[in-house]
């Protein structure tokens, strides 16, 4: 598993204790000393900023090792992760510097009147004078953070800002964090829709199904602008990048495969669409009740569709029983609900992709010796099959074209995209999809989305390098 840097500062009695004692009970706890920093020396007591290397598992072990001791207080514990969010991830900057009264009086009033007028009578002119051709805004209500659940608009926030983040750096998409303190559909929609004439795309994050669905579907309805599930869309396009590169490795068709998708809620949904629609022939979705079957009876429309799917499999069963002889395993469920056995009764050229973030299904280490091609959602081992290959690049594309929305061709061309920039050569078990960092996956996401949006009458504009 993952290991985290952590500083720990404390104050060390020296008639009841050495540094020397303090390093050796770090160790034995399973830390590694990177660096000290003296904050205060001092003759009887001192205070000390220590950097320990540690593994996720240990941690906790390791800070309760150094608060029992005696001759330490514990002052503060920090991580860097922490540290790094100090006071959020992102600012908005603004393009010119204010010098004097003549700047003034043409970026605000009077000057800026006219184009407030200008824009009143064609709002088409707020792509050109203001931000909206490039600003995305990134909404969530807090109800699926990650895999964390309905923590809260605040506690989503972090997440948010990240994607902001990640949206600027890799497609230089400005991308605004909103966090909305309701669960309501209706208001979550009317919100939306009122803030939206400065943003030019909306990516919905972490909103719980089946709430996602219909938000989505109205808001694609209602507005003029791309609105992108990003847990259902993004999910199941890099799924499928993936996918179509782990089965190069197996030499296996997608038309002969069985595929288990555990976790049916946004991104599971998708995916199994996605999956029928690149040819999927036997599908197993499967939520916490077992699998949904042709032919059954669903409360929520989603999972009733794909009960009337032909490729959906009509044996019921839990995750450990209709696992067996599956060729691929999706899991967008939770942590740590695949076992090895359920892999080990899989066919033979075994494909894990166990994306529940932040704990996979199933422990990569235990789950690696039993399968073929193992992916997860984290950037720490590995095939990261993580929707961040798609938002920026696929944002740039719609925001560059003025696309009015993000249809079904734009999505599969987007997943081709994506594995075609791992080249025959280069392909492997352990290299099936690029780096977030590989600077053609936004390139090639974005040309791919421009021209398939030109293709199906969705652009507004053909970009220069398109005409
Ligand atoms: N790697 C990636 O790019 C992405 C990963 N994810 C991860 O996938 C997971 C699900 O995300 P969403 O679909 O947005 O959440 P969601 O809340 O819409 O859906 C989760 C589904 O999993 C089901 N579930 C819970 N426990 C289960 C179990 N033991 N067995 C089978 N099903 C179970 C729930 O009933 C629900 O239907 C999260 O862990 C999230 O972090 C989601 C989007 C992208
Ligand atoms: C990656 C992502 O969007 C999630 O885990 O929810
Ligand atoms: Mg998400």
């Amino acid at each position: 598993m993952a290991n985290s840097s952590i500083i720990v500062r404390l104050e060390l009695d020296h008639q009841l204790i050495t540094f020397g004692d303090v390093a050796a009970a770090i160790s034995k706890a399973g830390g590694d000393i990177t660096s000290i920093d003296v904050i205060r020396p001092g003759k009887d007591t001192s205070i000390r900023d220590i950097t320990i290397d540690v593994a996720d598992t240990v941690e906790s072990e390791l800070v309760a090792t150094l608060k029992q001791q005696d001759g330490i207080k514990l002052i503060n514990v920090s991580d860097r992760t922490f540290l790094l969010h100090l006071g959020g991830k992102i600012t908005t900057q603004p393009k010119i510097p204010i010098q004097n009264r003549d700047d003034l009086s043409k970026v605000y009033t009077p000057g800026v009147a006219k184009v407030c007028t200008s824009i009143a009578e064609d709002t088409n002119k707020a792509y050109s004078l203001t931000i909206k051709r490039n600003t995305v805004a990134v909404v969530s209500d807090g109800t699926a953070v990650l895999g964390l659940g309905d923590i809260g608009p605040h506690a989503a926030a972090p997440v948010m800002e990240g994607k902001a983040m990640l949206f600027k750096q890799l497609a230089g998409v400005d991308a605004f964090p909103i966090c909305l303190d309701t669960k309501d559909t209706e208001e979550i929609i009317r919100t939306i829709k009122a803030i939206s004439p400065i943003f030019g795309g909306i990516n919905l994050e972490d909103i719980s199904s089946p709430r996602c669905f219909e938000i989505e579907k109205r808001l694609e309805q209602e507005l003029d602008i791309p609105v992108f599930h990003d847990d259902q869309h993004g999910t199941a396009i890099v799924v499928i990048a993936g996918l179509l590169n782990a089965l190069k490795v197996v030499n296996k068709r997608i038309d002969q495969i069985r595929v288990v998708v555990n976790g049916i809620g946004a991104a599971g949904v998708s995916i199994c669409k996605m999956l029928l629609a690149a040819g999927v022939k036997q599908l197993v979705p499967v939520d916490r009740d077992g699998a949904i079957v042709f032919g059954g009876k669903y409360e929520y429309p989603m999972w009733q569709w794909l009960a009337e799917q032909p490729q959906v499999e009509a044996a019921s069963g839990l995750l450990g029983d209709v696992i067996h002889d599956a060729d691929v395993f999706i899991g967008v469920s939770r942590g740590g609900v695949l076992s090895v056995e359920a892999v080990q009764s899989m066919g033979p050229d075994r494909i894990v992709f166990a994306m529940a973030n932040p704990t996979p299904e199933i422990d990569p280490e235990l789950a690696q010796p039993h399968v073929r091609v193992l992916a997860t959602g984290r950037s720490d081992y590995p095939n990261q099959i993580n929707n961040v290959l798609v938002f920026p690049g696929l944002f740039r594309g719609c925001l560059d074209c003025r696309a009015q929305l993000i249809n079904e061709p734009m999505k599969l061309a987007t997943a081709r995209a994506i594995a075609s920039v791992v080249s025959e050569s280069e392909l492997n078990e352990h290299y099936i999809i690029p780096s977030l960092f590989n600077e053609n996956v936004v390139n090639k996401v974005r040309h791919a989305v421009i021209e398939t949006a030109i293709l199906t009458g969705v652009a507004r504009r053909i970009p220069r390098d398109f005409r």
